[in-house]
């Protein structure tokens, strides 16, 4: 049987271009990447609420060898980064590739043929030699499990799911979910609704955003001296680096500098909410840095509004017409927006079904054995199968770091293979279980506990407790692991 493709990719948003582009640089032509949604950019094409932004300084999210001089702002707002992904898209000539409205189903190793076959909603499956799923973290909506919620004859919107075509002006909005995407959404509903009832489970630790537009004649020396661009992504990248390390990562050997944060935090809070019952049901019980940090001037403010309501106690039903809290206490509402984030662990471990050598399925033996993948990429018993969504594989505050630190490592294993004549690569367990090990060991210095973290219902904690999102390393060690791990860590055949 012929193998149609040298690769697929599934998912188009920035980390399937990574991998689509550093395949080109290895030689390969003949890709396929799938894509169930009907454009490319991932995160930045199915995310459309008011006030979406890149939520770190946007000269660090972009690829280092196509810095984009154009961001407008400090924070660009999310329609930048769809631009940009186009504007990567074309330039890299990655559109030939990609196959849109394909939902990838599921993913066999074929011992026989030695490829991959990869099931397709609809259609007829494809074949590859090598498999790449770039499905993202946050990529598989959450809808809150309420009772009633289906019986709201209102409008209901998930922030993915933006209906730019419902006016919210005038009316009255209930909003459940305080994480990084309602920071960022709740200051521009208070602008327009009648009324505004948030309903807060977790409270979000908030730090001041030093956000201001980029002079155009900045943009226009960042465009015509590529150098001062990367002077600005090497400093925006060392200051949330330091951010990471000091008060996250090395939590056990410097407190202090986690505790820095939480007071600079607090002072913010102090400074904006002058209520002190207000300030109490904003503040986290949780340590600094258990939850992504998030960024606003706008965000506690908004609580002091007239028309605004903060509701800390948890909801009970939802019927046709409200929402009805634990002590029967119930509003009226008009549209309901639910900011309720995503599910990782359950539907993104892995996103669909990859069943591996000897019939190994990826998902179960997650869940039976640990969260785990040798340098957050490469599964024993998975060959030719790189998964960049994978337990440890996100490193540092950018996410272009992780996928760069990818694109890296690829460049490494793929070289290593076709150096000795091979066309086949799979991880060993040693090596897979000696990485573990590391992390393992790693995670015990930083704030990532269940004792620090537990009330922070943080994505970063598996359902066994266990913190196996982040990588515990600095970016640069991250980097330096991807360009010099033993290539004896996998065999080739
Ligand atoms: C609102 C929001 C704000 C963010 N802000 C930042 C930020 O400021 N900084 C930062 O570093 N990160 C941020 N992130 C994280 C962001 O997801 C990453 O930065 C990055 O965009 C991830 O790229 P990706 O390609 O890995 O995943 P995604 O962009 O999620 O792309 C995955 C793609 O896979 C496709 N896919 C999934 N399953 C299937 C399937 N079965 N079949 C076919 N296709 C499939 C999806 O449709 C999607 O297009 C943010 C995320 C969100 C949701």
């Amino acid at each position: 049987m012929t193998t149609q493709y040298d690769a697929v990719v599934v998912g188009a948003g920035f980390g399937g271009m990574g991998a689509a582009i550093q395949l080109n640089r290895l030689g390969y032509d003949n890709l396929l990447i799938l894509e169930r949604e009907s454009d490319l950019g991932g995160t930045w094409h199915v995310n459309r609420y008011p006030g979406l932004a890149v939520d770190i300084p946007s000269a660090t999210y972009s690829y280092s060898f196509e810095p984009n001089p154009h961001w407008s702002r400090l924070f660009a707002p999310g329609a930048e980064l769809k631009r940009y992904a186009e504007h990567v898209a074309d330039k890299y000539r990655l559109r030939r590739y990609m196959r849109f409205g394909s939902v990838v189903t599921g993913a066999v190793w074929d011992e026989t043929n030695a490829h991959w076959t990869v099931s397709l909603a609809e259609g007829e499956p494809v074949t590859a030699k090598y498999l790449l799923t770039a499905t993202g973290f946050l990529s598989q909506p959450k809808k809150p499990d309420i009772a009633g919620i289906d019986t709201f004859g209102g409008k209901v919107i998930h922030t993915t799911a933006w209906d730019d075509g419902y006016d919210l002006a005038g009316k009255r909005v209930a909003v459940i979910g305080t994480g990084a995407t309602a920071v960022q959404l709740i200051p521009e509903i208070t602008k327009v609704a009648r009324e505004l009832t948030v309903y807060q489970r977790t409270p979000i630790w908030v730090s001041p955003k030093l956000d201001f537009p980029v002079p155009k004649a900045l943009r226009r020396a960042f465009a015509a001296l590529p150098f001062t661009q990367r002077i600005a992504r090497l400093t925006g990248t060392a200051l949330l680096e330091l951010m990471m390390v000091s008060g996250v990562l090395h939590y056990k050997q410097l407190p202090a500098a986690n505790r820095l944060g939480k007071l600079w935090c607090q002072a913010h809070l102090r400074r904006q909410v002058r209520d002190p019952g207000l300030r109490a049901d904003l503040t986290p019980r949780y340590s600094f840095g258990c939850k992504r940090p998030t960024f606003s001037n706008e965000y506690y403010p908004a609580f002091t509004k007239d028309h605004v309501h903060l509701e800390t106690t948890s909801i009970a039903k939802i019927d046709e017409t409200g929402i009805e809290t634990a002590d029967g206490r119930r509003r009226d509402i008009d549209a309901l927006v639910l900011a309720t984030g995503f599910d990782l662990w359950e539907a993104n471990f892995p996103a669909v079904e990859i069943i591996g050598r000897g019939g190994r399925d990826l998902g179960k033996w997650w869940r039976e054995n640990r969260f785990q993948a040798y340098e957050g990429v490469a599964i024993p018993k998975f060959p030719n199968f790189i998964s960049l969504n994978s337990p440890y594989s996100y490193s540092g505050l950018s996410y272009f770091t992780t996928i760069e630190t990818q694109m890296r490592h690829m460049d490494r294993l793929f070289g290593a293979m076709r150096r000795r004549g091979a066309t086949e690569f799979e991880v060993t367990q040693e090596a897979n279980d000696a990485f573990l090990d590391r992390m393992t060991e790693r995670l015990g210095d930083s704030i990532f506990t269940l004792g620090n973290c537990a009330p922070a219902n943080s994505y970063y904690f598996n359902p066994h407790g266990e913190a196996t999102l982040l990588r515990p390393s600095s970016t640069l060690n991250a980097i330096k692991e991807a360009q010099s791990f033993p290539v004896e860590d996998y065999t080739f055949a």
